[in-house]
């Protein structure tokens, strides 16, 4: 249950607000990257209109009768925001509908020839091909001879500074490749996470890796999967990513594949870390899980008991990327130094959050570590992209 005294759930419905450009804005930019990058038929072009209109102009409405998952969505909230504003909706929920009817109007779940096409694979696939990742990939050339601990932070570090390699954010955010990441992290619980899995001949804990984003943020994720089990850090690891396509650049099964692909496929020590993963899917060291509630508008206060007791059983989840942090922790607008431990009380085991910081919701900071975010940037900082943590509740 939400503490009562917590602070009322984020909306979209304040002009110039963070929340309310996503929904005004990104939301549109993505139907029209989405249309523009299909040879889509009149039908599809049609639905795409429409949905452009309910999201900016309209109301939220109900799935169509047939609809695979309409129970679970009525579950999730639908029968409460049918008929509204999807601006004065809890914004984790209209973002997350968002996805579910751009798949609807694009044919994802069919019946239909468009069944299955992933209507963010070329932007998916252009970053996996593109020069940044050769270079990325390249770099594990050099750290081969490193000590093991220094090692280890360079795979935690990449896999956290990967989380700026989001698609939906660069796309509605022209500036944010170009601005530079701030190193320094605003929280750094990285101690305390590697406290959790210690190094052992007989490693037998599972890891849980709740994944976000595809392509550069996948990679450096199952390198450091890689690193874990190679190193006796877990036994074993389950890869958690969304079962359809959603907020743009988020990992399906499919983009697991291509990024698993891609590692084998590349030069130099690359590979090996490629072989290596794929000999641990083979022997199910490394589990691949796609639960619905992975691509639910709700917070992870109200996982559903499968998960609670995974969760619960593992020696550490990590929660990578900005929107987890929000299901995390509630996507409310907590003062900053709320503890990360209250607000991570609900959760049913170890978790750490790795993210970069790109909407509103933050807590677990020091007041100094606040004030001079503050002094320096004003509340930038938040949505920058440029700011990351590590935090851990043990
Ligand atoms: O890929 P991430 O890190 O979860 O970020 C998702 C992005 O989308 C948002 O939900 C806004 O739409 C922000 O939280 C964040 O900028």
């Amino acid at each position: 249950m939400p503490d009562p005294s917590a602070p009322p759930v984020i909306l979209g419905d304040e002009p110039g607000s963070f929340p309310h450009g996503v929904l005004a804005e990104r939301h549109p930019a993505i139907i029209r990257q989405v249309r523009d990058a299909f040879p889509y038929g009149p039908g599809i072009h049609h639905a795409l209109d429409a949905l452009l209109a309910s999201c900016t102009e309209g109301v939220i409405e109900p799935l169509p009768a047939d609809a695979h998952d309409r129970d679970r969505w009525r579950a999730w909230g639908l029968d409460a925001y049918a008929g509204r504003s999807w601006f004065e909706v809890p914004w984790l929920w209209s973002e997350s509908y968002f996805y579910r009817r751009l798949l609807d109007a694009v044919g994802y779940f069919g019946p239909g020839p468009w069944q299955g096409i992933d209507p963010f694979r070329p932007f998916k696939l252009a970053e996996l091909d593109s020069p940044e990742t050769d270079e990325e990939l390249a770099a594990l050339d050099g750290l081969g001879t490193r000590p093991v601990d220094e090692r280890a932070h360079a795979l935690l570090h990449g896999s956290l500074w990967g989380n700026r390699a989001d698609l939906g954010f660069r796309l509605s955010d022209a500036g944010a490749e170009g601005r530079a990441a701030v190193p320094g992290l605003v929280a750094d619980d990285s101690e305390d996470l590697w406290s959790l899995l210690p190094s052992s001949d007989t490693a037998t804990g599972t890891v849980c890796l709740v994944a976000d984003n595809a392509g550069r943020e996948l990679i450096p994720d199952l390198l450091l999967v890689a690193h874990l089990l190679a190193h006796g850090r877990a036994g074993r690891v389950v890869l958690h990513v969304k079962p359809y396509p959603y907020y743009v650049s988020d990992a399906t099964t499919a983009d697991v594949v291509d990024a698993l692909r891609r590692l084998t496929a590349a030069p130099g020590e690359a590979a090996a870390y490629g072989r290596r993963l794929w000999a641990a899917m083979a022997d199910g060291t490394l589990a691949v899980r796609a639960h619905p509630f992975a691509a639910a508008p709700l917070p992870y206060a109200e996982l559903p008991d499968d998960l609670r007791a995974e969760f619960a059983a593992a020696a550490l989840t990590l929660v990578k990327g900005d929107l987890n942090y929000r299901r995390l922790v509630g996507d409310r607008l907590w003062p900053p130094t709320t503890p990360f431990r209250d607000v991570t009380a609900h959760f049913p085991g170890p978790v750490a959050a790795l993210r970069t910081l790109k909407s509103d919701v933050i807590t677990g900071l020091t007041a100094d570590t606040e004030a001079a975010l503050v002094a320096a940037e004003g509340q930038l900082w938040r949505t920058g992209g440029t700011r990351a943590l590590i935090q851990v509740r043990k």
